[in-house]
């Protein structure tokens, strides 16, 4: 008899502490004796948090494109593959952060009508003193979005709890009951919980799963299915994209059309402190960067991680050749000035 292999989904907001996760539960899955295959997603065209997770791990990359719009389609055959070649026990998929889950269930449901695979449960890590900023404001897309993120979990990650009050966090927790009434929530440090709680979780995509919202840039809102079937006579199914007429009608996609990565490739050594500050004065619309560096004025190299407003410098050995490369994730903002200001490095 063979076993449903359990999908979880990977989701909160960039910079949230996904990768965090994802590194603790594989660990998890290495001690329990089950063996873990992971699909990773990032806007860029590198995939530096793939450096985080052990090399035996199989892992398949989604690179240059979000997971819920620009490839997807690729998902499934994606969890395919993976399924095919290396039969893990359990498959875990971090999304993008700017990646909408609502679109993604779609997806592996659709892949669970082939394989043996069940989509278990969509984990969304909430940068906690991320939220409680928009949350004074209510507004804007990435607050929209992370609502979303957490409208569609069966298991709430209060993550960075470090880093604000525990009245702060109360409030956090009443906020977010009000948009998702039934997921535990639990609020961490480095994303530290007890993941024996993975395997008693049940998602229910009937009850769960919150009405889509699509948002076009004219302000409208539309409530839809993303795809009608229609079964012909001879058996053939035809599916009618009508999210994405819709979309092309007025020049939109998603709601996260406006966010983009650049990267740059570095082609010598930088001086740390110089680097330093130019992150430091990034404009507020670079909200995510990340990177592999090779300093002048030391002797190892490290992983640069920028969750904004804060940065931090981890040592690292790659195993692989790895380039110094760092990419830039935000809201509309100017490459050609974070380009010009790294050449001046
Ligand atoms: N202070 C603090 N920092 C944290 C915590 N959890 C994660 N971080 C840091 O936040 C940064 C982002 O963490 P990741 O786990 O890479 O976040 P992510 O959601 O995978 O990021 P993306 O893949 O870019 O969306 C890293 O520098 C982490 O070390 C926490 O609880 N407290």
């Amino acid at each position: 008899m063979t076993t449903t292999i359990p999908i979880h989904i990977l989701s909160g907001f960039l910079g949230s502490g996904k990768t965090t996760l994802l590194q603790k539960a594989i660990h998890y899955c290495n001690e329990s004796g089950l063996k873990p295959a992971v699909i990773m997603n990032e806007i860029g065209d590198v995939n530096l948090d793939g450096l985080l997770i052990e090399a035996e791990v199989p892992t398949a990359e989604l690179l240059s494109g979000c997971i819920c719009c620009t490839i997807r389609g690729d998902l499934g055959m994606t969890i395919h593959n993976l399924y095919l070649e290396n039969r893990p026990d359990v498959i875990f998929i971090e999304c993008t952060g700017v990646a909408n889950p609502i679109e993604i269930i779609d997806e592996v449901t659709d892949a669970s009508l082939l394989l043996k695979v069940n989509l278990q449960s969509i984990i969304t890590v909430v940068d906690a003193p991320h939220l409680l900023e928009l949350s004074r404001s209510k507004q804007g897309k990435t607050y929209r979005l992370m609502q979303d993120q957490i409208r569609c979990a069966n298991w709430l990650i209060l993550n960075k709890s470090d880093k604000i009050t525990s009245g702060e966090l109360h409030g956090l927790e009443g906020v977010i009951r009000e948009w998702n009434p039934h997921a535990p929530i639990e609020a961490t440090i480095y994303s530290e919980v007890d993941l024996s709680v993975l395997q008693g979780l049940v998602y229910d995509a009937g009850t769960k799963k919150p009405e889509k919202r699509h948002e076009c840039g004219e302000g409208c809102k539309h409530e839809h299915d993303h795809h009608d079937h229609h079964v012909h006579a001879d058996g053939h199914v035809h599916e009618h994209h009508r999210d994405h007429d819709h979309d092309r009608s007025h020049g939109h996609h998603h709601t996260h059309d406006h966010v983009m990565a650049y990267t740059h490739y570095f082609d010598r050594a930088i001086h740390s402190e110089q680097f330093e500050e130019v992150v430091s004065k990034l404009p507020k619309e670079i909200f995510r960067a990340k990177g592999i560096l090779q300093f002048t004025d030391t002797a190892s190299r490290f992983l640069f991680q920028y969750a904004y407003p804060e940065m931090q410098f981890v040592k690292i050995t790659p195993q692989a050749n790895v380039p110094n490369v760092a990419v830039f994730i935000g809201e509309s903002f100017s490459k050609e000035t974070v380009k010009a200001a790294l050449e001046r490095l």
